[in-house]
C-alpha cells in the first residue's frame, strides 16, 4: 500500500485514494486467493480545514463512470460513506467532518466478479482512516473491511495489491459475536434525519483484532490477465445461494493440490502452461455456478494447445467474468472466447490487464 502524508492548505485539504479491481479464486483457491488487477476505483476527496458555517453540512457525494445514475448519493446509504461512517464511529467520532465533499470514479463494472463491492468497502476503510488521521496499520484496515465483506479474498488483494492469499483466523466466542452480526446492524441505513440525532445511536461493533492473515504469492511479470466480461450482472449473494453446504473428500483434494501448486506456479518465470492449466481447475465453485452463466463450461474448455499463450483459465469471483491467464496471443485468446459466448447468447466485453498494485493514498 502506497502512503504519503496529506497535502494541507489554508483551507482545505484534498486527496485521492484508489483501489484496485480484484479477482477472487484463480480456479481452486474459492475464498482463498485474488489478485489485484489494473481497474480502479478513485475516491477524490476534500476536506475543508474549518467549517464554513455552524450548519453541519453531510457529506455531498457525486459518482461518475461504471454504476452513475445507480449508485446512491445519500451518504446513509452509499456504501462508500456507510463503510467510511461505520470506521469513524467505531473510533467514537459521530459523523463525517462539515462539508465533506467526495468524488468517486469507477472504472470497476458491478456485479461481475471483478470486486466492485470490495473496491467500495476498502475505499471506504481508507476514507475513515484519512479523513480521521486514524493511522490504522494494514491489518486492522483489514479487520474492519472483513466486518462487511465476509469473505477475505478480494478485500485483501485489494488493499494490499498483488496475488495474495488469505485465511480469517478462528475467533473466541465474544470475538466470533461480533464478527458475526448482521450486516444491517454493522452497516446501518441511517434515517433521513440521521444527522440530527447523530451521537445518540449506539456504537456499532468494533471489530475483533486480527480477523484476517495473508501472505503475497510471487507473480512472474510475464502474465497477463484478459478478463472477458459478459454484458449481464450477476449478484454474488446468488451466485453463493447455488453452492452446496457439503462437498465430498475426493472434491476437496482436487482443489488442494492444484492450489498448492498453483501460488508457487504462477510466480515462476517462464511460467509453464502444461503445469497451470490444470493447476486453475475447480471442483469447489465452477460446475456449480455454470447454471448462472450460458457458455461457461465451453469458455472454459480453451486450452494451451488450442490457444498458444493461454496458461489457465477460470471464473473471476462469483462471475459471470472469465479470468484467462496468459503471456501472449492475448487477442486471440479473448475474441475466440467472446464468440464462444456470443453463441450461447451472451455478449461481452474484453479487457488486458496487469496484476499488481494495492490501495493508494495520493496528496493533491
Ligand atoms: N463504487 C461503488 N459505490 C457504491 N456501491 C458499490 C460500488 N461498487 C459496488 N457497489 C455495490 O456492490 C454491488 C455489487 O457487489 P457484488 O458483490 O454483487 O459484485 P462484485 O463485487 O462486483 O463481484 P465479486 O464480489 O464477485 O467480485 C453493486 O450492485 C453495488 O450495490
Ligand atoms: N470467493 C467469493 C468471491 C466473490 O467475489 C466467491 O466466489 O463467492
Amino acid at each position: 500500500m502506497l502512503v504519503h502524508p496529506p497535502a494541507m492548505s489554508a483551507d482545505t485539504r484534498s486527496f485521492t485514494i484508489r483501489v484496485p479491481a480484484t479477482s477472487a479464486n484463480i480456479g481452486p483457491g474459492f475464498d482463498v486467493v485474488g489478485l489485484s488487477l489494473s481497474l480502479w476505483l478513485s475516491l477524490s476527496v476534500s476536506v475543508p480545514a474549518t467549517a464554513s458555517s455552524a450548519t453541519y453540512v453531510p457529506p455531498r457525494i457525486t459518482h461518475t463512470g461504471e454504476g452513475a445514475g445507480e449508485v446512491p448519493l445519500d451518504p446513509y446509504k452509499n456504501l462508500t460513506s456507510r463503510v467510511a461512517l461505520y470506521v469513524l464511529r467505531c473510533h467514537a467520532i459521530p459523523r463525517f467532518p462539515s462539508h465533506l465533499s467526495l468524488h468517486c470514479h469507477n472504472d470497476i463494472p458491478f456485479g461481475r466478479g471483478l470486486g466492485s463491492s470490495g473496491a467500495a468497502v476498502v475505499a471506504g476503510v481508507l476514507l475513515a482512516n484519512h479523513v480521521a488521521a486514524l493511522r490504522l496499520p494494514a491489518a486492522r484496515l483489514l479487520d474492519f473491511a472483513l466486518m462487511v465483506e465476509r469473505h477475505p479474498d478480494n478485500v485483501t488483494a485489494a488493499l494490499v495489491g498483488g496475488f495474495v492469499g488469505s485465511y480469517l483466523r478462528e475467533l473466541d466466542d465474544d470475538a466470533m459475536a461480533r464478527a458475526s452480526v448482521p450486516l444491517s446492524e454493522v452497516l446501518p441505513e441511517y434515517p433521513p434525519d440521521a444527522d440530527e440525532h447523530w451521537g445518540l445511536d449506539p456504537p456499532p461493533p468494533v471489530p475483533p483484532q486480527g480477523i484476517g492473515h495473508y501472505v503475497r504469492f510471487g507473480w512472474s511479470q510475464a502474465v497477463k490477465a484478459i478478463a472477458i466480461i459478459p454484458r449481464f450482472e450477476l449478484s454474488t449473494a446468488k451466485a453463493r445461494q447455488v453452492l452446496p453446504q457439503a462437498y465430498s473428500r475426493k472434491d476437496m483434494v482436487f482443489n488442494l493440490q492444484r492450489l498448492a501448486v498453483l501460488t508457487t506456479a504462477l510466480g515462476q518465470t517462464p511460467p509453464d502452461p502444461d503445469l497451470i492449466y490444470e493447476a486453475m481447475k475447480d471442483r469447489i465453485h465452477q460446475p456449480y455456478r455454470k447454471s448462472l452463466i450460458p457458455g461457461l463450461p465451453q469458455v472454459l474448455a480453451l486450452t494451451p494447445a488450442s490457444h498458444p499463450g493461454l496458461l489457465g483459465i477460470c471464473l473471476s469471483g462469483a462471475g459471470p467474468t472469465v479470468l484467462a491467464l496468459a503471456t501472449h496471443n492475448f487477442e486471440q485468446i479473448a475474441e475466440d472466447a467472446k464468440r464462444i459466448f456470443k453463441q450461447a447468447g451472451v455478449d461481452v466485453d474484453w479487457k488486458l490487464l496487469e496484476v499488481g498494485g494495492g490501495s493508494e493514498f495520493l496528496a493533491h
